[in-house]
C-alpha cells in the first residue's frame, strides 16, 4: 500500500475555498442530549433557531452565530440556553433542509464496522434529522442493495430500548445509497453531486464527508469533492481519519494541502478516543468535583500512567501498521490526546477553542521525548494451549526482516509549574495478555503516616490510586486503605467504584456515535485543531527519526504475554511500578 502523503497536485491550484461556509443545522426529530426539551415553552421558530445540541451540552458555534440574527427577541421567560434546545417538530422550515452523509471508503473494515453502525444508532436514538440519506462511495462495485445487505448484518439496536428494532433498520437502509467512482475523479463526484442532489430535492442542504480510506488519498478525495460536490447553499465538512501524517513534515504537507479547498473549521480530523465515555468524563471528574482539583498537581500526584493494550496483533492491517508502528498508531494521538486533557489547566468554559487553547498549551510545554526515556518492543509467535499464535512479521503483508514496534513504553515529562518532575507514563501494545485502556493517577505517600507499620516496607502499596478505566467494563476507582472490621487493628485495601454497569442501565454510546453527532452539530471540542496537531508531532517526530535512522530493534515478547521487561525498567528509573501489572486488578 503506498502509505505517503501525496503532495498537491498542480491541476489542483487553480482551486479556490470551494466549499461554501456554514450556516445552518438540520434540525434533530428528537433531541437526544437533551431532557429539557419538552420542559421548554413552545414558541414560533425560524431557521436560525434549530439546533442539534453536541455532546457537551454546549451551543453549537455553527448556529449561535446565526441566533438572533433575525433580530426576533427571544420569548419572554425562556432563557437562552433553553431556547437552544427548543425543537418544534412540526416546523415546516425543518423540512426544507437535509444533511447529506458521504461516507467515502464505503466498502471498508472501519465503514462497516464503525460508521454505519453508529449512524444507524444516531438514527435509532432520533438524533439524525428529519432529511437525511447515507451515500456510501468507493471503486468496489456495488449497488445500492448490496451496500444495504453488506451493511445490514452490522447494525445493531440498543439493547436498554429494543424497540422496533426491525423495522428501523429497514427504515435506515432504505435512507441508504451508493455510488462508485474513483477517489480522484472530478467527473465522479459530479455524479455523486448530482445524486446528492437528487435525494436533497432543492431544500437546503448540509453536507458530510466522511474520509474513510487511506490517507494517501485524503487529498485526492477532499479535491474532487470540494470542486465537485460541496453543498452549494448549506454547509460542507469533511472528516478526516487518522493517520494524519506520518511525522511533523507530512503532516504539515497534508494539512496544507487540505486549506486549499478548505478553511480549518470544515476540517474534523477525528481520535476517536476523544469519543470514549470515560474520556469524556475526565474534564468533569476533575472540574465539577471539589476533592479532585485540588490535588490534581505535583503537590499530591507522583506519577500518571496511561496504558492501552490489545490481545490481539495487527490481524489483516498488517500493511497499514508496519508504516507507522504503535507510537503512530496509538500514543501520539490516542495516549497524548488523553495526557492534555489530563494535565491542561482549566479552560475558560467548555467551548471548543478554550479547550483546545488549554491542550495546546500542555502539549507545547513538554520535554522534548528522549531516546533513552523509550523502549519498544514486537510481538513474535508463541505456542499456547495446543493453539499457534503468530508473530507480527508471521503476518505476509509484514516483511520479514521488520523491526516496527508493536509495543512501547515512554516516560514523558511536562515543563510547567504543576507538573514539574511528574512522570507521565505511556504504554502501548498489541498482543498482549489483555484488553484494557485505562489512565492510573499513583498519588504520593501519606507523610508521617501513623500507620507506617501497618504496611511494612512496601510504602507504594499504601498509596491511593485514581483508575479511569476507558475500556472495557468503564469504572472509576479510587484505592483507598482501611481498616478490616474487627477487634484488631489490620488495613487493607479497597476500591470505592464506580462501574458503570452497575450504575447505569443505558447502554454507553460507540466514541463514533459522538463524534459523528458533533460533526454534524458543528462542535469541534473532540476533533483535533491543526496547532494541536503541529504540537504532537513536534513531541514525537524526533523521537521517530531517531528510531528509524539508528534502526534500534524492538524487544521481542511472546504473543499473549505482558510485554518486554524494559518496559519495567523504565518505569524503575522514575521510582514507579505500572499499577496495571501490580497483582490487585492486572
Ligand atoms: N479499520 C480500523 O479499525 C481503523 C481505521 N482507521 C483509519 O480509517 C481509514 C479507513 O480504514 P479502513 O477501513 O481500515 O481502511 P481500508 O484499507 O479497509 O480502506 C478503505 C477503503 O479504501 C479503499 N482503498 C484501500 N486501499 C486503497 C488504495 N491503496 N488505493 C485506493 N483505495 C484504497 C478500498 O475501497 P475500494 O477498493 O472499494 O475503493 C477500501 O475498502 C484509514 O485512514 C485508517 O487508517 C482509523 C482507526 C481504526
Ligand atoms: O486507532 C486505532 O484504534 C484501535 C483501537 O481502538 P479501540 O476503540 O478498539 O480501542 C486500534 O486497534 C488500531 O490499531 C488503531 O489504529
Amino acid at each position: 500500500m503506498a502509505t505517503h502523503i501525496t503532495p498537491c497536485s498542480s491541476s489542483s491550484s487553480s482551486s479556490s475555498l470551494t466549499f461554501s461556509s456554514e450556516f445552518n443545522v438540520c434540525k434533530p426529530r428528537k433531541c437526544c442530549f437533551s431532557k429539557r426539551v419538552s420542559q421548554v415553552r413552545p414558541r414560533i421558530l425560524s431557521r436560525n433557531h434549530f439546533q442539534i445540541k453536541s455532546s457537551n451540552g454546549q451551543p453549537l458555534n455553527a448556529v449561535s452565530m446565526q441566533d438572533g440574527m433575525d433580530g426576533r427577541p427571544l420569548a419572554k421567560g425562556i432563557k437562552p440556553e433553553e431556547e437552544e434546545v427548543f425543537f418544534d417538530f412540526s416546523d415546516p422550515e425543518e423540512v426544507q433542509s437535509t444533511l447529506s452523509i458521504a461516507v467515502v471508503g464505503a466498502s471498508g473494515d472501519l465503514a462497516k464496522k464503525k460508521i454505519f453502525p453508529a449512524l444507524f444508532a444516531l438514527y435509532y436514538e432520533d438524533c439524525l434529522p428529519e432529511n437525511f440519506v447515507v451515500f456510501g462511495y468507493a471503486r468496489t462495485k456495488l449497488t445500492d442493495e448490496e451496500l444495504r445487505n453488506m451493511i445490514s448484518g452490522t447494525l445493531t439496536c440498543r439493547i436498554d430500548t429494543n424497540e422496533n428494532c426491525e423495522a428501523k433498520m429497514e427504515q435506515f437502509l432504505k435512507r441508504c445509497f451508493y455510488h462508485s467512482g474513483q477517489y480522484n475523479s472530478e467527473e465522479h463526484f459530479a455524479e455523486l453531486d448530482s445524486k446528492l442532489k437528487e435525494k436533497e430535492a432543492g431544500k437546503l442542504s448540509n453536507r458530510l464527508f466522511y474520509l474513510s480510506v487511506p490517507p494517501n488519498i485524503f487529498v485526492d478525495v477532499v479535491r474532487c469533492a470540494s470542486l465537485k460536490a460541496s453543498s452549494a447553499n448549506g454547509w460542507t465538512r469533511v472528516i478526516v481519519e487518522k493517520p494524519f501524517g506520518r511525522d511533523s513534515e507530512s503532516s504539515a504537507e497534508l494539512t496544507r494541502c487540505l486549506k486549499r479547498y478548505l478553511t480549518e473549521d470544515q476540517i474534523f480530523r477525528i481520535d476517536h478516543y476523544l469519543g470514549k465515555e470515560l474520556v469524556e468524563n475526565l474534564s468533569v471528574l476533575r472540574f465539577s468535583n471539589l476533592v479532585f482539583e485540588p490535588l490534581w498537581s505535583r503537590n499530591y500526584i507522583r506519577n500518571v500512567q496511561l496504558i492501552f493494550s490489545e490481545d490481539f496483533g495487527t490481524e489483516g492491517r498488517g500493511g497499514y501498521f508496519d508504516h507507522y508502528g504503535i507510537i503512530r498508531d496509538i500514543m501520539q494521538n490516542h495516549l497524548l490526546q488523553i495526557l492534555a486533557l489530563f494535565a491542561m489547566e482549566t479552560p475558560v468554559s467548555l467551548d471548543a477553542e478554550d479547550i483546545r487553547n488549554e491542550k495546546v498549551k500542555v502539549l507545547r510545554s513538554m520535554k522534548q521525548l528522549q531516546l533513552e526515556d523509550v523502549i519498544i518492543g514486537q510481538y513474535k509467535g508463541h505456542n499456547k494451549g495446543g493453539r499457534r499464535y503468530p508473530g507480527y512479521t508471521d503476518d505476509s503483508t509484514v516483511p520479514n526482516n521488520s523491526i516496527t514496534p508493536t509495543f512501547a513504553a515512554a516516560a514523558l515529562f511536562i515543563n510547567n509549574a504543576r507538573w514539574d518532575g511528574v512522570p507521565f507514563l505511556m504504554k502501548a501494545g498489541k498482543a498482549l495478555h489483555t484488553r484494557r485502556a485505562e489512565i492510573r493517577v499513583q498519588f504520593r505517600h501519606v507523610p508521617g503516616n501513623l500507620y507506617k507499620q501497618n504496611f511494612g516496607t512496601d510504602l507504594d502499596k499504601a498509596t491511593n490510586e485514581l483508575v479511569l478505566r476507558v475500556q472495557p467494563d468503564e469504572a472509576i476507582y479510587l484505592k483507598i486503605n482501611n481498616k478490616v472490621p474487627g477487634l484488631g487493628m489490620r488495613l487493607d485495601r479497597s476500591d470505592l467504584n464506580l462501574l458503570y454497569r452497575a450504575r447505569y442501565s443505558k447502554e454507553i454510546p460507540d466514541a463514533y456515535e459522538r463524534l459523528l453527532l458533533d460533526a454534524i452539530a458543528g462542535e469541534r471540542r473532540l476533533f483535533i485543531r491543526s496547532d494541536e496537531l503541529d504540537a504532537a508531532w513536534s513531541l514525537f517526530t524526533p523521537l521517530l527519526k531517531e528510531l528509524e535512522v539508528k534502526k534500534i530493534a524492538p524487544e521481542l515478547y511472546p504473543y499473549g504475554s505482558r510485554g518486554p521487561v524494559g518496559a519495567h525498567y523504565l518505569a524503575a528509573k522514575y521510582n514507579v511500578r505500572w499499577g496495571d501489572l501490580s497483582g490487585e486488578d492486572s
